[in-house]
């Protein structure tokens, strides 16, 4: 049996408030019960709120989490430090050593937390985690522009991508709730200036039925983006030109898209199993949110052996084949060359 936590991994689609473990956000709510700083402080407990186990939180019941829940409890400097540096351990403990973090620049006016130093602290505990001894995970961050936002919003994320990118964030991301489908024209200018700028670019795709019509596709497509997150309702016209495209990264989360029904058929019916051989992409497995649907980036790896068939040297070649489209630099591309499995 191959063993899936010590296969070198590479994550590039996790989402950092969604990545925080039940035990993480748990953690933060009693240290904030004890200090009374809990806001509102009727908060309910993370294990309680989320129990273990629970991971079926459909688009309905998956985006409140966040502005009704995971924020209250991240809304200071300590807990944005302590669940980023948590983050971390996670996905190292989980044999992750390349990891992009993407997260949607936060001001937390209450705390005197501007979008910049929001980006600066997480891009602290990177450095901070990365200086310990032994430490093989190595992080870049991307910012994500939520769907919600205004033109001035997004621009300020690119903004804040163009600041901070020689500090570690290497991409711009288009995320947040896929019923959210009327603003997305406004934000042709700044992915084209992202791109002007040679940042790189990954988009949520045809997550949902109403943000797969061939309209929005063909609109994100003109943005030119370097990866593609999820992937699911494309028409054939739409999927040959994602291959035309050649070495488009298409990242898969089959564990989110089973677990909120965003999917049919299960696992078997993922369409993980279309892509995987397709040549013209680069198929990189990834967790979404893995503190909401439970499934560190190993299992993804088990999920794909036990349900598509997969080898163990298929499997060291999927992990591997990541490299070619990671955001990073061709230092750390040779890194993982190196430490990643060949057979
Ligand atoms: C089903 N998968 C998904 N689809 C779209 N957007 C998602 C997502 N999972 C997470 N997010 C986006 O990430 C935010 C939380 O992390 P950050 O505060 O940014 O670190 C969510 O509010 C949502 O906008």
């Amino acid at each position: 049996m191959m063993d899936f936590i010590s296969l070198p991994k590479i994550e590039l689609h996790a989402h950092l408030s969604g990545s925080i473990s039940r035990q993480t956000l748990h953690e933060v709510w009693s240290h904030k019960t004890l200090t009374n700083t809990l806001t509102p402080p009727s908060l309910s407990d993370p294990l309680v709120e989320m129990p273990e186990g629970k991971h079926d939180y459909d688009l309905k019941t998956f985006f409140p989490l966040f502005s009704s829940y995971i924020y209250s409890l991240v809304s200071d400097l300590w807990a944005l430090r302590y669940t980023t540096l948590a983050v971390l351990d996670d996905f190292q403990a989980d044999g992750v050593v390349y990891l992009e973090l993407r997260t949607t620049p936060r001001a937390i006016p209450s705390a005197g937390i501007t979008k910049q130093l929001y980006v600066q602290t997480i891009l602290d505990c990177i450095d901070e985690f990365e200086a310990r001894d032994g430490c093989k995970l190595r992080t870049k961050l991307i910012l994500s522009v939520d769907r919600r936002n205004t033109l001035e919003q997004a621009e300020e994320v690119l903004d804040l991508c163009l600041a901070f990118r020689d500090k570690g964030v290497v991409g711009i991301d288009l995320c947040g709730d896929p019923a959210c489908v009327d603003n997305l024209e406004t934000f042709t200018p700044v992915f084209q200036r992202a791109k002007q700028e040679g940042l790189k670019i990954t988009l949520h795709f045809a997550e949902a039925e109403v943000s797969g019509t061939e309209e929005e596709l063909e609109l994100l497509l003109g943005w030119r983006p370097d990866r593609l997150g999820h992937v699911i309702h494309l028409s054939e016209g739409v999927k040959k030109k994602v291959v035309e495209r050649r070495g488009m990264g298409l990242e898969l989360c089959l564990s989110c898209n089973v677990h909120a029904g965003m999917v049919c058929g299960g696992f078997e019916g993922h369409h993980f199993g279309e892509w995987w051989k397709v040549e013209e992409v680069v198929v990189v497995l990834s967790t979404d949110d893995v503190g909401v649907f439970g499934s560190p980036l190993s299992n993804e790896y088990v999920l794909v052996a036990k349900h598509f068939g997969l080898s163990h040297q298929e499997i060291c070649d999927l992990a591997r084949r990541g490299i070619d489209v990671i955001f990073g630099d061709e230092e750390e591309k040779e890194r993982l060359r190196r430490i990643m499995w060949n057979e």
